[in-house]
């Protein structure tokens, strides 16, 4: 089944067209990888598709449903989640209070009934701090629990946020350059941990230079060349697909991973 459809996406800042007719698809439980030259569209293609840039031309469905005028926070609620290429936590508070963030875009209960500490409140808390710590659990961080999340290393906060994207129950969960800035044991860890969640049946979106990674992570592989497609296919297609040899002459070779 298709999870997530982009057809004909194009946006242009200025005179710049950084993104030209772009179509995709992700099927439910699929590692979709997009890679490309500095400067290719990936991280504009993400931004689009999650809603923080408006594109010129296109379409993103989600699970069927079209929601391309839905803002950022709407499209969350509906499934779609995504982590950013800078971490994104709240270093002062723990590990898994930060998880607990995640989880709070479903939860109901308006502000005042949190102000007076309500039993409703309480239990509802309460439950958001045990699925949280499940979630920690399954990405192998859940002995941090309590720690303060700013305390952390680079390896376990990577993890840390794709644990909070995982409390929004995501149908569809982008990241961002999972593992940059991650040693060879984090990356390992973290391509476990999304292992997982695509056998759990998330669909998964990511940008990422580390094509070793990529090569050995992804279902398929989608190459951006100057906001156009250039290839998509199944790693070892691509690997040998000459167009995409040529494009990153001078950068990253795909070809060595
Ligand atoms: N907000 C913006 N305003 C103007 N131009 C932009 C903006 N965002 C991106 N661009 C331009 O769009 C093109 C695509 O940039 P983008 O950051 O999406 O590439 P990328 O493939 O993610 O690159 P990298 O691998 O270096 O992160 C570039 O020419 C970039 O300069």
């Amino acid at each position: 089944m298709t999870m997530l459809q982009v057809e004909q996406l194009g946006i242009r800042f200025g005179g710049v067209v950084a993104l030209d007719g772009v179509d995709f698809s992700v099927g439910e439980g699929e590692i979709y990888a997009l890679i490309g030259p500095n400067g290719a569209g990936k991280t504009t293609l993400f931004n689009c598709v999650s809603g923080l840039y408006i594109p010129t031309t296109g379409k993103v469905t989600l699970a069927g449903s079209d929601i391309s005028s839905l803002r950022p926070f709407e499209r969350a609620r509906r499934g779609m989640t995504r982590t950013f290429q800078n971490l994104q936590i709240f270093e002062h508070m723990t590990v898994v209070e930060n998880v607990m963030v995640g989880a709070r875009i479903h939860e109901k209960g308006g502000l005042l009934a949190h102000m007076l500490g309500l039993p409703s409140v309480k239990a509802q808390n309460a439950a958001t701090r045990r699925h949280a710590l499940e979630l920690l659990e399954r990405v192998g961080i859940v002995a941090r629990a309590d720690e303060r999340a700013g305390d952390q290393s680079y390896g376990v906060v990577k993890r840390l946020e794709i644990a909070r994207a995982l409390a929004t129950a995501p149908r569809v969960l982008m990241l961002d350059e999972p593992v940059a800035g991650c040693n060879a044991a984090e990356t390992a860890e973290v391509e476990a941990v999304i292992r997982e969640v695509a056998g759990m049946g998330v669909s998964v979106v990511l940008v990422e230079h580390d094509m070793h990674m990529v090569m050995g992570l992804a279902d398929r592989v989608h190459v951006l060349n100057q906001g156009k497609t250039l290839a998509v296919g199944q790693p070892d297609e691509i690997r040998c697909n000459e167009a995409v040899i040529a494009a990153y002459l001078g950068a990253t070779e795909p070809a060595d991973a």
